[in-house]
């Protein structure tokens, strides 16, 4: 392994315990990423103190082995997501990552998001060399092991630098340091024979089971196995550029392609340091995160309400075509994002940070977006952790708001006004079911279907005239995000 480029003391953030609450402090982070689509527990994380942060240190470490520091970082980011941080704010937040630099962060980074792909896989190989389950608690222990496995059978490690590595983390921490034996043990055999191992396990073990079982009843099991095969695979990254007919040089390697209305895909994680990024030409927005703010089709001088709207990936889209834009979200620390997103790229809003359903503007607006909290089943593929912090339990509650906020957006359209619903979510209650019901509710309100054009030509329509996109959809180049999107007017 190649030594880390600068050996200091980053043992586990457990060992080190400084001091540092999990909210609060963290809302006032500058952010490293200006990543659209739901950060969930973005600032709102676990309440309360990390472990980690209880205690000032005691003394300084000394460093760790050359290529420990890494893989203590991956578990140190997958133990914030188990505490309910989405990947992204752990990638921000996470002191031991953040003190890595070069391939030893990507190294890090790709660790614990294989980890969290794979889980479900990576499990069931395990469980075949240990005599008995792990216990809940014993999180640690299993995160070891997973990332062991996640090198061996995914990542092409050499067998002997995973082993000693993973033999090296259980001395780090006083849960682990018992497990040596075992973690080398099992470590020796994943390297025998894991890989082998790992492809016998069936497509579906890295999708828990309430969602699989959903997926399947809406698309029928072959889609929903692509959908879970989409979900294994980094996705590029795409920005939106604010002129869309802007021509930003790229850098040869990251293979900056245009893709749909104003995308640009590409395959760099290095966000900051692309052209463009100080002046704000662009930012960071899946593809079919870009959708529905195409489509509500805001015009030069209307007044448009853009209903939870932080950090503000579609305010931007909005504000871009010269519309009087007043974006609306709850959330505080949200809001100081979209405000700065505005401020990098020079855009104009009108910030309130309000709850939709109570904000009773004294006009109603030409045009509104909705783009309402959901599930978020369509961005797992950014937000692998998803896969293991989404509940089912949580979907009805969502459902039920997600109809209160959309007869809240109609009151706020101007008669003969267009809404646009969306949801960055794969489950057909959130999205197809939701607007039938609105339908069927409402006699003031009619589908407007959406035409290709309009689109930029991607296959995404549902014959109603609806944008459905799915993760597995074009694939070859590079899929996009789950979102479903549904254009309405209100009649006079
Ligand atoms: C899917 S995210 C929005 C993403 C955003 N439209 C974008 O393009 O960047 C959902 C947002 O809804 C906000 N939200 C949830 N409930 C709300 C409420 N009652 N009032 C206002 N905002 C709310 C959340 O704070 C969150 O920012």
């Amino acid at each position: 392994m190649k030594p880390p480029h600068k050996a200091r003391p980053q043992r586990s953030e457990e060992l080190r315990g400084s001091k540092r609450r999990s909210s609060g402090r963290d809302e006032d982070r500058p952010r490293k990423r200006d990543f659209d689509g739901p950060r969930k527990r973005d600032f709102d994380g676990p309440k309360g103190r990390d472990r980690d942060d209880d205690a000032p240190r005691k003394k300084e470490l000394p460093p760790l082995p050359p290529g420990v520091e890494s893989r203590n970082a991956a578990i140190d980011l997958l133990r914030l997501t188990g505490k309910g941080f989405t990947l992204d704010v752990a990638l921000e937040i996470c002191r031991t990552f953040n003190a890595l630099e070069g391939s030893d962060r990507g190294f890090a980074r790709a660790l614990a998001s294989t980890t969290l792909r794979r889980r479900g896989t990576l499990d069931e190989v395990i469980a075949q060399y240990l005599r008995e389950p792990l216990k809940p608690k014993q999180t640690n222990l299993a995160d070891i092991l997973r990332i062991t496995a996640a090198q061996l059978c995914f990542m092409g490690t050499e067998a002997h630098a995973a082993a000693w590595s993973a033999v090296e983390l259980s001395k780090l921490r006083v849960e682990t340091k018992g497990y040596k034996g075992l973690i080398n043990a099992v470590s020796r055999r994943i390297a025998e024979e894991g890989k082998a191992k790992a492809e016998a396990v069936p497509l579906r073990a890295d999708t828990p089971g309430w969602l699989w079982r959903k997926l399947a009843r809406a698309y029928g099991a072959k889609r929903a196995g692509s959908i879970a095969e989409a979900h294994r695979n980094e996705p590029p990254l795409d920005l939106s550029l604010r002129d869309p007919s802007a021509k930003i040089d790229w850098p040869e390697e990251v293979g900056a392609r245009r893709i749909g209305p104003r995308t640009v895909r590409m395959s760099s994680t290095q966000v900051r340091e692309l052209p463009g990024f100080e002046e704000g030409l662009w930012w960071a927005q899946d593809l079919a995160a870009s959708l529905p703010a195409e489509i509500l089709g805001a015009q030069e001088g209307e007044t448009v309400y853009d209903l939870c709207a932080a950090p503000g990936g579609k305010t931007m889209q909005l504000a871009s075509t010269g519309a009087n834009v007043f974006a609306v979200d709850h959330s505080g620390p949200r809001t100081i994002r979209l405000r700065e997103n505005l401020e990098r790229t020079g855009l104009k809003a009108v910030v309130l940070e309000e709850d939709v359903l109570k904000w009773s503007p004294p006009n109603a607006a030409d045009r509104v977006l909705l783009d309402a909290p959901c599930s978020a089943t369509g961005t797992i593929r950014r937000n692998p952790d998803l896969l293991w912090t989404s509940r089912e339990t949580q979907v009805p509650d969502l459902v039920r708001l997600q109809a209160r906020m959309l007869d809240k957006a109609l009151e706020l359209v101007k008669p003969g006004g267009t809404l646009v619903y969306a949801v960055c979510s794969l489950l057909p209650e959130e999205g197809e079911e939701q607007i039938a019901a609105l339908l069927e509710r409402r006699d003031d309100v009619e589908r407007v279907p959406v035409t290709e054009d309009e689109v930029a030509n991607l296959p995404v329509l549902t014959k109603e005239g609806d944008v459905r996109t799915l993760p597995h959809r074009m694939q070859e180049d590079g899929g996009m995000d789950g979102f479903f999107a549904c254009r309405l007017r209100k009649n006079g």
